[in-house]
């Protein structure tokens, strides 16, 4: 079985610009989009989205915004110049504060609309998780609930772990993007990601995109471990 490098997106997870570029630089021939967090973010700013389009390569902007409508709507219109490929809210910040973002990212010029994601439930929480947070429910009942919600707010899909795919695409069809964190490679350690499959069930489940972040980036040789992503 091959797989489509096309829908992997490396997780840059570091505060220095320069190691980031260089890993972009390393993996731009088999890998397209990369993904710019809170941590490189914060450290950089806008103008690191800005280097890796320069480098030919689309940025996932993840920035899981989560407040007040207004906010929200805010900080996606402030982000948009900087020419994001994909950016995230989290669906828990309700229907209204989704549908303020999806309006704001309708606002970008023609061509440069992001698309907007929403986070359902982080991959590094479990049911006990959700229990100490007095929600009550699966992981997936929630995924549902939260997917629901994005998709009647008009966003283009959500992030999950690989285990809701199945539920998620009962739940809101098929015209809406599944991206799926919580990916390890049979050889690669859980580290603080609980809800996981492997890069190959992930695809074969049927998700648009599978982050993937340490495996890659913290390997010896990260060329290397993304030839044996798929293990
Ligand atoms: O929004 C995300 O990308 C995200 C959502 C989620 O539920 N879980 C999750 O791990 N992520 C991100 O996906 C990446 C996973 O990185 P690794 O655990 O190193 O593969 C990190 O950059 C996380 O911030």
């Amino acid at each position: 079985m091959t797989y489509d490098y096309n829908k992997v997106i490396i997780a840059l997870d570091t505060p220095d610009d320069r190691k980031a570029l260089d890993i972009v630089r390393l993996l731009k021939d088999k890998i397209s989009v990369f993904k710019v967090g809170l941590e490189l973010f914060c450290a950089s700013g806008p103008e690191i989205v800005k280097k890796i389009n320069d480098e030919g390569c689309k940025v996932f902007l993840d920035l899981k915004f989560h407040d007040i409508p207004n906010t929200v709507a805010g900080a996606v219109k402030s982000c948009i110049s900087a020419g994001p490929f994909m950016l995230d809210v989290h669906a828990s910040g309700g229907l209204e504060m989704m549908t303020k973002a999806k309006e704001a990212a309708e606002g970008a010029q023609s061509g440069k609309k992001p698309i907007l994601l929403a986070i359902t439930v982080l991959t590094s929480l479990d049911e006990k998780d959700l229990a100490a947070m007095n929600i009550d429910k699966m992981p997936k009942e929630q995924v549902k609930t939260l997917a629901y919600l994005a998709k009647k707010a008009g966003l283009d899909g959500v992030v999950a772990s690989p285990k809701e795919i199945s539920a998620i695409r009962e739940t809101v069809g098929k015209d809406f993007l599944i991206v799926t964190p919580g990916v390890r490679p049979t050889w690669a350690a859980a580290g603080d990601q609980k809800r996981i499959m492997t890069p190959a069930q992930a695809l074969d489940k049927g998700a648009d995109y599978i982050v993937v972040g340490r495996p890659v980036t913290a390997a010896a040789d990260p060329l290397d471990a993304l030839s044996k992503l798929f293990q």
